[in-house]
């Protein structure tokens, strides 16, 4: 157990404020024992937290949070914020079923001023914030903190164009580590780098201009003349960045990890009391040598050993894997395949196709909407783009599938990794929206395989077959199978039960369990059991099987508004069927919570869909 001698007296922010500069490196070094203490248990955004704590401290021994009110973008290194702002005593429930958030959440604490969990939203949210301000008459501040990566977004460029429109106290605080999860990409990551590399450049402005300043001038034709020599003169002396044609004023580039630079600069940017931007520069991974050395695989970690830096369980095969794989082998065939990834090459499982096809792989930064837009542009020019991204970051992309892909049909392969509960990340993160979100969209074709076999065929079948844009969703993590059932086809495969007055229906990753539950109420009562493949729209093979049956149920992984049961049971109203239609499927944001924890609660689980069916079958 670390000895932490100086966190122990921190409660809050006021407490810190006490400490000198000298005690305020202690208390660092305590935060990052603690961090790495917490994480390497319960899992987390580890490298990302570790390259921010200098930053935090600082901020909050320059300002009065809650007061001044902090947005942190994305928000996955928020934690030395919770621990300096009364959580510290919970800070062991991070992530967990119950306990705080690994994002900042305003029903936590009044210290976290905006929910967050996707990317560049910070700059917008404190222009609101900030504007409310102002519109209020105080005087308080709004520091936005967001990372070089965030900055590939382009929701960050909206707000940087309109934040500095007028005179509303809003720091901006670009935490540039020079990563993303991996290498940050783009031209924007090049132009931080030359900032960086020519740091005298720039940093000598703010002096200059404050020297500027102090020449007095007296009178209008001698003010113009000094105005127009000082612009000559900066303009000799020092390069306007970008951020100041925005019409901030720019800060830095100052070193991250030095609280006293930190807290100097920072005071500036509170005494100009108008839009400032201040360029930090920080190390992800800090102070823990394996996350500084690999800081990508350091970014998100499930439980690991401190000591050797490895994770407790081995990695394995998952859906993300098996779809990069699969996709590689096709790619090898059709040099017409191309792979797109907003951001996300390790977790979606394209590194593997990255590194054989690089001028077929784009990572295009944390820009979803782009990422579909292009991959239409690809398609349009004869390419067969497949995009894979999170379920719950494609709904970033909604109007780009509708206008850009679906109108003129543009062959766009879509995987839709994270589909369903995700655990411990949370509400913001579940890949709950896609089948309501996708289903309205004319020629729209959504497949859901259950195992990593099916995910192959389905793939190819999408990537060959298809013509106009499509969707196949898989869940975190590995393959549910149930061994004795190995369909061969895209669409649906259905058990008979001779007798059967019901039967129940289910796709994906809940299949096994429904599979299972329905085999032992089987024992008693026949019930059969349809798996769906592709899972919209439903075949009119698929439609007659169920409008057979007096009861379907349904049991699904998603929303219920817009769900397969919602539309299934549409159509058999149409076709003027008696068929019952039952839906069991979710109705509110989830929770945080292991995937397991969470489908239970849902009412998921085996033992009660086993006890959903029952309960209908009897209605
Ligand atoms: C819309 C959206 N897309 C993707 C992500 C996944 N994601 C989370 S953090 C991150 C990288 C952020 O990099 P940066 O802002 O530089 O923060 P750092 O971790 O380097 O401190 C990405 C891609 C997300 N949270 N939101
Ligand atoms: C903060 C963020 O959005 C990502 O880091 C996300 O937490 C990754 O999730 P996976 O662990 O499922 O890749
Ligand atoms: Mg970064």
């Amino acid at each position: 157990m670390p000895n932490y001698e100086y966190l122990s007296r921190i409660h809050g922010p006021e407490d810190l404020k006490k400490l000198s500069f000298s005690e305020l490196d202690l208390l660092c070094a305590e935060l990052r024992a603690r961090l790495i203490e917490v994480i390497s248990q319960n899992g987390g955004h580890l490298a990302s937290n570790l390259g921010v704590v200098e930053l935090t401290v600082a901020m909050h021994k320059v300002f009065d949070c809650p007061k001044d009110q902090f947005v942190w973008d994305v928000g996955h290194q928020c934690y030395t914020h919770k621990i300096l702002t009364h959580r510290n005593e919970r800070f062991d429930t991070i992530r967990k079923e119950g306990g705080i958030s690994g994002f900042p959440k305003r029903c936590e604490s009044d210290c976290d001023s905006f929910i967050a969990g996707h990317s560049s939203t910070s700059i917008a949210v404190a222009t609101g914030l900030a504007k409310a301000n102002t519109l209020k008459g105080n005087d308080d501040y709004v520091l936005a903190v967001i990372g070089d990566g965030a900055m590939t977004g382009g929701l960050a460029y909206e707000g940087l164009n309109n934040a500095a429109r007028g005179n509303d106290r809003i720091i901006v605080i670009l935490n540039d580590n020079e990563m993303s999860i991996s290498k940050n990409v783009g031209a924007l990551a090049r132009y931080l780098s030359t900032i960086r590399s020519n740091p005298k450049y720039f940093r000598a402005k703010d002096r200059v201009e404050r020297g500027l300043k102090a020449i007095p001038v007296v009178g209008t034709p001698l003010r113009d003349a000094v105005f127009h020599s000082k612009e000559a003169l900066k303009r000799a002396l020092y390069k306007t960045t970008l951020f100041e044609y925005f019409g901030f004023t720019y800060l830095g580039p100052v070193n991250g990890h030095n609280i006293k630079n930190l807290c100097e600069v920072l005071q500036r940017a509170k005494d100009l009391a108008r839009p400032v931007l201040i360029h930090v520069e920080t190390k992800k991974g800090k102070g823990y040598l394996f996350a500084e050395k690999n800081p990508g695989a350091y970014h998100g970690v499930s439980k690991f050993d401190v000591s050797t830096g490895n994770p407790d369980a081995a990695p394995s095969m998952n859906f993300s894997s098996a779809f990069g794989e699969s996709l590689t082998r096709l790619a090898d065939k059709d040099e017409r395949i191309c792979a797109i990834t907003a951001a996300m090459k390790y977790g979606t499982g394209l590194h593997k196709f990255a590194a054989k096809f690089p001028s077929r792989f784009f990572d295009v930064g944390i820009a979803e909407g782009y990422a579909l837009t292009f991959a239409g542009g690809l398609a349009a020019g004869g390419m067969i783009p497949v995009f894979a991204v999170y379920s719950s970051f494609l709904q970033r992309g909604f109007d780009q599938i509708l206008h850009d892909l679906s109108i003129e049909r543009q062959h766009v392969v879509i995987g839709v990794d994270r589909a369903g509960v995700v655990g411990d990340d949370g509400e913001t993160h579940q890949g709950l929206f896609d089948i309501s979100f996708l289903t309205p969209i004319p020629h729209m074709e959504i497949y859901s395989p259950y195992s990593y076999q099916e995910l192959d065929f389905i793939l190819r079948h999408c990537v060959a077959e298809c013509d106009g844009p499509c969707a196949i969703r898989y869940p975190r993590g590995r393959e549910q199978v149930v061994p004795e059932l190995t369909p061969q086809s895209y669409e649906e495969y259905t058990l008979f039960a001779p007798g059967a007055k019901a039967l129940v229906v289910s796709y994906g990753r809940l299949f096994k369990d429904v599979w299972y539950a329905v085999e032992e109420i089987r024992q008693t009562k026949p019930v059969a059991v349809m798996k769906l493949q592709k899972i919209f729209p439903l075949s009119d093979e698929c439609l007659q099987i169920m409008g057979k049956y007096e009861q379907v149920i349904f049991i699904e992984e998603t929303m219920e508004a817009g769900c397969i049961g919602e539309h299934a049971a549409a159509r058999l109203q149409e076709m003027r069927c008696k068929t019952r239609c039952h839906i069991k499927a979710i109705r509110d944001f989830v929770p945080q919570a292991t995937v397991a924890q969470a489908l239970a609660a849902l009412g998921l689980d085996r033992a009660s869909i086993k006890e959903y069916i029952i309960q209908r079958l009897s209605d």
